[in-house]
């Protein structure tokens, strides 16, 4: 790896209340600036939960994840919503628009909550990223309920990625998105990253997206132990 890691994660556990075991026991795990890396495993693996780890939605149970440094367990709720949004671009599985605020001002609101995003961004950024989703002008002032799936998979993917976060997480960010469209939007999307030097961390299903990465992360793989230790309970 040659830069320092934007991310890192020591002992990292985590289990969600009432599990027989942790679903997630990992004991180490970087990714370098800029770095593109593809995450897979099979359904309920851990994949989302270890997204909402990376970027400190969840806290670990013992452990710790750094994100430039910093462990997100040393830093209260607010403080963690802030970096969040100064650093993480993400791409949820179900998109988390805003369904009273139009195209733009959704991709905009990184912007207007982050001081560092926008003296790294701006409304001509945000024009030109929704521009390279494919998605015209004709779009950007209408809600955001009022697009297709697939245009709102795009909408959320400007939003990540607009005023050039360090880490940007993408969880199943194709899965509306059909053959054509799926090739131009990871075009734009590790593209994007690669000019703004920005860490992606993608999950999917879909084996073609994985060959289009260098580094690719097995889960239950990473999770060895978590898997040792259901097996041995079943
Ligand atoms: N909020 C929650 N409360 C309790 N258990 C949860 C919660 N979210 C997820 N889980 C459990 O944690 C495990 C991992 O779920 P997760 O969503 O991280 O898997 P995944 O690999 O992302 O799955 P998929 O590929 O289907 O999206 C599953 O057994 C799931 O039931």
């Amino acid at each position: 790896m040659s830069a320092a890691p934007v991310l890192e994660a020591r002992s990292l556990r985590f289990g969600w209340p009432g599990a027989a075991a942790p679903c997630i026991d990992i004991d180490h795990l970087a990714v370098a600036a800029d770095e593109p890396v593809f995450l897979y495993g099979p359904s309920g693996c851990g994949k989302s939960t270890l997204l909402s780890l990376l970027a400190g939605v969840l806290l670990a149970d013992a452990g710790e994840v750094r994100l430039l440094g910093q462990a997100w367990s040393e830093l209260g709720g607010s403080a963690r919503d802030r970096r969040r949004v100064d650093h993480v671009g993400y791409i949820f599985q179900q998109f988390n628009l805003l369904p009273y605020l139009s195209v733009m001002d959704n991709v905009l609101l990184p912007l207007r909550f982050s001081p560092r995003r926008r003296a790294e961004g701006s409304r001509a950024q945000a024009e030109a990223l929704l521009g390279r989703m494919g998605l015209d002008a004709t779009l950007w002032n209408r809600s955001a309920l009022q697009l297709s799936v697939g245009q709102q998979q795009r909408v959320a993917a400007a939003r990540a990625l607009v005023g050039r976060p360090e880490l940007v997480i993408a969880d199943e960010p194709t899965s509306a998105l059909d053959e054509e469209r799926r090739e131009a939007f990871l075009d734009t999307l590790m593209a994007a990253c690669q000019e703004a030097g920005s860490a992606l961390v993608l999950v999917s299903h879909d084996p073609r997206i994985a060959q289009r990465f260098a580094r690719q992360l097995h889960l239950p793989s990473l999770n060895k132990a978590a898997m040792a230790v259901a097996a041995s309970a079943a």
